[in-house]
């Protein structure tokens, strides 16, 4: 008989085992780091594999149901289930996480999901295809802390991909380019580097470049229908919900999100600084600390631009994707010193009329 000995030699291979049901939802070291063995009982680990308007459906070692709003959870989320207090339960620090500035003119920050590992930002070889837009999710993705893959999808519509692909693969050195016709029988394959077993990805982009056909693409035979999971909702009408983590048969998981039409970034300084490192690297060199390159002879930026170097245009979308994330993020910060101001009058009108009472 034949030993498999591989596991006890250095550098061998692990013994392979089964998953556990845990392992199968993306669970892992650093989320088992959190939590207490003797808790896990009275507060089992489970993740929000959906979010609902009646509340989130989460899932765990033989635990699947939906509990009320309550933690400031999102999609992709590991909860500590407090099964007296559904609500109560805890959210588990997370590995990422992706928000935006919420669409509409209040300024709130919106979270998208967690605990993400790729994300792939979706568009496609066609009108879609806009340069400002891909360095705006990969800023997103950046400042969340995962790294992204930029994914071209219908291919099969343009005779040549070549420009496409180039003007993606500018974007970013770190962040690398698959094109694709994501109704194709390779496309899952042209994913698989990224699709392993336990780890977590997203599909982000604008409606219609083909992320449900890549989620289906990577589900083979489990195939969601691409018009998204039916719910009741509370007025007994069917709606339907996009927010929500799919197993693949290879066991990784997936999350399909809608097509953002606003996509603002708030806080995100670090993310533009990740997709603009080669201007930024500029400005450090910059010899007047204060420079605006606009100007200033000498200054490090204009010089690039000169010597052909450096893109103006990409330097003007670096500046718009700054003022905006200035703008948004200042503005947030503003309100809430507002806000704060008006609850100090809000007290102080209270303890004056209990004064008066007295
Ligand atoms: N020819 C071609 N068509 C594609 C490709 N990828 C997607 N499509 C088609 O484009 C349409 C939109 O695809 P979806 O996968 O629903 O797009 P989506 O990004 O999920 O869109 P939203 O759900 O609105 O966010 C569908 O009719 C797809 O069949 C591709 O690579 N080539
Ligand atoms: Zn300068």
């Amino acid at each position: 008989m034949v030993r498999d000995y591989s596991a006890f030699l250095p550098g061998g291979a692990p013994a392979r085992r089964e998953p556990t049901a845990l392992e199968r939802l993306g669970w892992g070291p650093v989320f088992a780091r959190q939590i207490d063995a003797d808790a896990l009982n009275a507060t089992p680990p489970v993740r929000v594999v959906a979010v609902h308007r009646s509340g989130l459906q989460v899932a765990g070692d033989g635990i699947d149901e939906t509990i009320p709003p309550g933690p400031d959870a999102t999609v992709g989320d590991w909860l500590r289930l407090d099964r007296a207090r559904p609500r109560a339960s805890r959210v588990l620090d997370r590995k990422s996480l992706i928000k935006r500035r919420a669409p509409g003119t209040g300024r709130e920050v919106q979270l998208i999901a967690a605990n993400i590992d790729t994300v792939f930002v979706v568009t496609s070889c066609n009108a879609d295809f806009n340069v400002a837009r891909l360095e705006r999710y990969v800023a997103l993705t950046f400042e969340a802390g995962i790294d992204p893959v930029i994914v071209l999808t219908k291919t099969d519509l343009t005779d040549d991909t070549t420009p496409f692909v180039e003007a993606a693969r500018a974007v970013s050195e770190r962040v690398p380019v698959v094109a694709l016709d994501a109704r194709g029988i390779e496309a899952a394959q042209a994913l698989a580097d990224w699709c392993k077993p336990g780890r977590t990805i997203a599909f982000l982009g604008s409606s219609g470049v083909g992320k449900s056909t890549l989620t289906n693409a990577l589900l083979g035979a489990q195939a969601i229908a691409t018009q998204g999971i039916r719910e009741d909702d509370a007025r007994g009408r069917h709606t339907t919900t996009r927010r929500e983590l799919h197993g693949t048969p290879n066991g990784c998981l997936v999350l399909d999100t809608p097509g953002m039409r606003e996509l603002q970034l708030t806080n995100a300084a670090t993310g533009i600084a990740g997709v603009f490192d080669d201007i930024e690297a500029l400005a450090a060199r910059c010899r007047f600390t204060d420079c605006r390159h606009e100007t200033e002879p000498g200054c490090t930026i204009l010089t690039a631009i000169e010597d052909g170097s450096l893109n103006p245009a990409r330097l003007a979308r670096w500046r718009k994707l700054q003022a905006e994330d200035a703008f948004n993020s200042a503005s947030f910060a503003e309100r809430r010193e507002k806000d704060r101001a008006f609850g100090k009058l809000v007290r102080s009108a209270v303890k004056a009329k209990l004064n008066r009472k007295r």
